[in-house]
């Protein structure tokens, strides 16, 4: 047997310091690509919002997918260590293709700011994103894999801690980067033309991503590595193959029930082999209702009306969640739980991710209150049978509009008029309309020719000012602008005569009264529920593992994320309730109903000590943990002689 003494500080393995470093690079280089990849898509590569969605979360659900290769790879063949060196430089290339393929200048033959072959930069940045893709996932399943391993059986109660402190080094990176990336990608670059640097903002996390490796290879002579013992994931496809076929064999009533089912695997296979897969499918039936919970953390609730009230840059709302996650794992680890447990409360596992589940569900329905109270403040928007026409008169005086035979509208000099009928009209609407007799320039704004209008232009929430100029003619203006509202200018004909003093301003929509606060609830409560759900979910998948199948629960465990995101693209795509705070109820309800069907599974469930498991069965089998590998090998090569000899196999019961 292996015994490593490892280099401890305040009792933990001084190896985990370069693991959790490591876990830091690489999350701001993952969380810092993705605060700016829907950008990217939206105004770079000119994608429509559902398209650039729909990637967006395709990739995603990809990068949680790609975990059950990495711990193929870790756990059959190149073991833990070099597969995440491995896969690590895969990912770094992928981030520097992807940053490569937001240069403008690369096609920019006619140096007009805007990319020539469009082609080539999607091909460029779809083949960054599958390298990083296969990258972060191969890798996550295996460094968390790693970081438990490097903890001794005495160290039972810093490795709880170690996946608290994980979590948080996931979440500070994830920070910083969502902070700093949207800054970068706002600076202006380029060798031709200035333009928004995406460059910059893709490049910060390549190198970071590079730092990751070059930390990870400095810890090299401190890890504890374990090799995989043979090709365990082929093994257990053969063993799991042959228990169900010995089962269908021996399908007839005649023959004595067995436990369990993998226990018809017992003719043929080791029987430390089937204890280990039958820990591992057990776990893994448990996960079969969580992917719920990722769908509904993944549709970031009324990320929108948070982003307008507090004013920053809209990609770095996302740092709401890892801010709350930095003060709320803390809160929970060291006062929260212990709290509880000193109460005599039996708070498992298991009931924590259940009670995290249920955090989450009250996120939504706290979601659903506010979009009700935000429903009561906007104006009502036609059916699917009513449309809205907006009629301006720029005359100079009051007009009446005959619009279909027996309906009239009364509009005053320079007014504005909503009318929604039952009838199809097409809808008018504007932010400037010029009435000036010539071309108008505003700030931002193209020219304005006379009686035209401009589109809903975006401005910022706040005192606004806008300059009008028309050759040497200008006025000056400035209007305050509540979050969420949208108005229309008049211009008239006398505007530079009177100093812009003229110009009506009407409210199309009213700036959104609903108080900031009650925005709060809602992340306060999904951030608590991913706490008790996600850290401990992370801590359940590796305790309840085999040795020699770590990474292959963990993978597991990140399935349950990849699933959550289909689920999404899946609702996107079947279409939205026609009221938003009746889609979040939807959710709340499917999120309880999910969790009551996990507490009952988990009420089921025993809690393991594989390392126990596993020194029983040898010890039943009367084998020490060397001589034990050994037969497992030369199981392994009977059983393919076995079958170059005979093909088929009859089984003795
Ligand atoms: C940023 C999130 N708070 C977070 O930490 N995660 C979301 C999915 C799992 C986890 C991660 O590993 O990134």
């Amino acid at each position: 047997m292996l015994v490593y003494l490892t280099a401890e500080c305040c009792g933990y393995p001084i190896s985990i310091f370069f693991i959790v470093v490591n876990e830091f690079c690489e999350r701001f280089s993952y969380y810092g690509m993705r605060a700016v990849l829907v950008l990217y898509f939206r105004y770079f590569l000119l994608w429509d919002d559902d398209l650039a969605t729909s990637i967006y979360h395709a990739f995603v659900a990809l990068c949680y997918l790609t975990p059950i290769l990495g711990a193929i790879i870790a756990d059959s063949w190149l073991g833990k260590f070099k597969t995440i060196i491995y896969l690590s430089i895969v990912y770094a290339i992928g981030q520097v293709t992807m940053a490569i393929s937001t240069i403008h200048d690369i096609t920019d033959a006619n140096r007009d700011g805007t990319p020539d072959n469009f082609t080539f930069h999607i091909a460029l940045s779809m083949l960054g994103l599958i390298l990083i893709a296969l990258g972060t996932g191969g890798i996550k399943p295996c460094v968390a894999a790693f970081g438990g391993d490097q903890f001794q059986e005495h160290q039972s109660r810093q490795l709880n801690t170690f996946f608290s402190v994980f979590y948080l080094c996931i979440n500070a990176g994830s920070l910083l980067s969502t902070l700093i990336t949207p800054v970068l990608r706002a600076q202006e670059c380029g060798i031709h033309t200035q333009q928004q640097c995406y460059p910059l903002a893709f490049g910060v996390p390549a190198v970071l991503m590079v730092i990751s490796l070059v930390v990870f290879i400095a810890g090299s002579g401190m890890y504890v590595k374990t090799d995989p013992e043979g090709n365990i994931m082929w093994s257990v496809c053969k063993c799991i193959g042959f228990a169900i076929k010995n089962r269908f064999r021996h399908r007839s009533s005649s023959y004595p029930k067995r436990e369990h089912w993998m226990d018809w695997a017992n003719e043929k296979y080791d029987k430390l082999l089937i204890a280990q897969i039958k820990m591992v499918l057990k776990v893994l039936f448990l996960y079969i209702p969580l992917p719920m919970f990722w769908t509904l953390f993944d549709q970031k609730v009324s990320i929108c009306h948070f982003s307008g009230l507090l004013g920053g840059l809209p990609d770095q709302m996302q740092t709401v969640n890892p801010i709350l996650i930095l003060t709320l794992v803390p809160i929970m680890d060291r006062l929260i739980f212990p709290l509880i447990q000193k109460c005599g409360l039996n708070f498992s596992p298991l009931k924590r991710m259940t009670v995290g589940m249920l955090f989450a569900a009250m996120a939504f329905v706290s979601a659903a209150l506010v979009q009700i109270e935000i429903d009561k403040t906007l104006p009502n928007f036609p059916s699917s049978s009513e449309s809205q026409l907006k009629v301006v008169n720029t005359y100079s005086t009051t007009l009446n509009v005959t619009i279909s035979p027996n309906e009239h509208l009364l509009i005053e000099s320079f007014g504005v008029q909503l009318h929604t009928s039952k009838h199809t009209y097409s809808t008018i609407s504007c932010m400037f309309v010029n009435g000036y007799t010539a071309d108008l320039n505003i700030t931002n704004l193209d020219s304005i020719e006379p009686s035209a209008t401009t589109n809903y232009t975006l401005v910022n929430q706040g005192k606004r000012d806008f300059v009008l100029r028309h050759g040497e003619q200008w006025c000056e203006f400035s209007r305050k602008f509540g979050f969420g509202a949208s108005y229309t200018f008049l211009i008239p004909s006398t505007v530079f005569s009177d100093d812009c003093e003229s110009i009506t301003e009407v409210e199309d929509m009213k700036p959104n009264s609903v108080h900031m606060a009650l925005q709060i609830p809602q992340y306060f409560l999904i951030t608590t529920g991913e706490v008790m759900f996600s850290v401990t979910g992370l801590q359940f998948s590796y305790s309840q593992a085999p040795k020699n199948m770590k990474s292959v629960l963990q993978a597991g465990w990140l399935c349950t994320n990849a699933v959550g995101n289909i689920i999404v693209l899946i609702v996107a795509e079947l279409g939205k309730l026609p009221k938003q705070w009746a889609e979040y109820l939807l959710f709340a309800s499917l999120l309880v109903a999910v969790s009551i069907i996990f507490s009952i599974m988990a009420y089921f469930y025993t809690y393991i000590d594989p390392a126990e498991i596993e020194a029983q069965v040898r010890k039943e089998q009367g084998l020490e943990p060397e001589e034990m590998e050994k037969e497992t090998l030369e199981m392994e090569e009977k059983d393919e002689d076995q079958k170059n000899e005979q093909g088929v196999k009859q089984t003795k019961i």
